[in-house]
């Protein structure tokens, strides 16, 4: 079994459009104790199949599990198969990378049952043909992403502290709030590298200070009951609060467990998902 933890941006400045169509970006993000659970099971017929525990994920080409086992396969010229079982708990198209952390956890544990002895930069090469996240999911734990999100330089973990995090009954689609997205427009001034000496010099408060998400305002035109969740986490004691990715998921941050119990307690009744977890450790690279 292998666990695919969910992801938080802490930061996520947006520096410019690129002709690509793509974001050039730097974020700071952290995987989190809320992960999907993988099981795979080698096959000697040369095939692909997924099985999952919820049935609103599709199961063929179109899942990013199947994307990086025929990834992998094609790479290696392996002419074997896997069945691969999704033990899905992360929200879906959440801001959370669940998706992304299931590709990641595929390469990982494919490179172990094929004995490929790619190393964690070539696991993250190969990840990113996938999606922009799928590279800091290899590594884990906290990073800065540049780049479109590909380029990882590791961290060191955050201070301890807990994560509430509250996700409306919607979906949002990535590409539609990047799309969205007014690069000229942008009022609020990047964070990363305040974000950065913040973990570095183990600063809690000075990590909430620099919590900074240049999509959040687009999600937020869109969306009014992410900002009402933003309101009432503050007004239950949250130390900090944003949201994450594209969204619509909100997090909090407390470094106390009685603050997290009081703004975990404050947003059940209001959103049927509400996760409280702790930050994971150190990364892999
Ligand atoms: C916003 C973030 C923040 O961590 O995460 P999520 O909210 O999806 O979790 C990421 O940048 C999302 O990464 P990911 O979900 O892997 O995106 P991709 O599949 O690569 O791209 C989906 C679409 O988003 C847009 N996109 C993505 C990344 C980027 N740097 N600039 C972009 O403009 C593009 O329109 C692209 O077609
Ligand atoms: N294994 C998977 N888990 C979650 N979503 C997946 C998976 N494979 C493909 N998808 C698709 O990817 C899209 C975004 O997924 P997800 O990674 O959960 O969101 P986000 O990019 O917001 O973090 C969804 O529309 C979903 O159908």
């Amino acid at each position: 079994m292998i666990k695919a933890p969910a992801k938080i941006n802490l930061t996520l400045d947006v520096l410019a459009k690129r002709p690509d169509g793509y974001h050039e970006i730097e974020m700071v993000m952290t995987t989190i104790d809320l992960a999907d659970r993988l099981t795979i099971y080698p096959r000697e017929e040369d095939k692909i199949t997924l099985d999952c525990n919820v049935s609103y994920l599709p199961l063929d080409e179109r899942n990013h599990v199947y994307q990086a086992a025929r990834l992998v396969k094609e790479r290696f010229g392996i002419k074997r198969g896997v069945h691969i079982y999704i033990d899905k708990q992360i929200p879906i198209a959440a801001g959370l990378a669940g998706g992304s952390s299931d590709a990641a956890a595929t390469i990982k544990g494919l490179n172990r049952l094929w004995n490929l002895n790619m190393s964690m930069a070539e696991m993250a090469e190969l990840g990113s043909h996938i999606g922009s996240d799928v590279s800091f999911c290899v590594y884990g734990g906290t990073a800065l992403a540049r780049g479109r999100g590909e380029k990882i330089e590791p961290l060191p973990c955050l201070p301890p502290c807990w994560v509430i995090l509250a996700k409306p009954p919607i979906g949002v689609s990535t590409a539609e709030v990047y799309g969205a997205l007014r690069v000229e427009e942008l009022k609020e001034r990047r964070k990363s590298s305040e974000m950065i000496a913040a973990i570095r010099q183990g600063d809690f408060v000075g990590v909430c200070r620099a919590l900074n998400n240049h999509l959040e305002a687009v999600t937020l035109k869109m969306h009014p009951q992410v900002r009402q969740i933003k309101e009432r986490m503050y007004r239950f004691g949250a130390d900090g609060v944003l949201m994450s990715g594209s969204g619509p998921t909100v997090f909090a941050l407390t470094e106390h467990e009685s603050r997290m119990n009081r703004v975990y307690n404050g947003l059940r009744g209001f959103c049927k998902e509400v996760y409280a977890v702790r930050i994971l450790g150190e990364n892999n690279g």
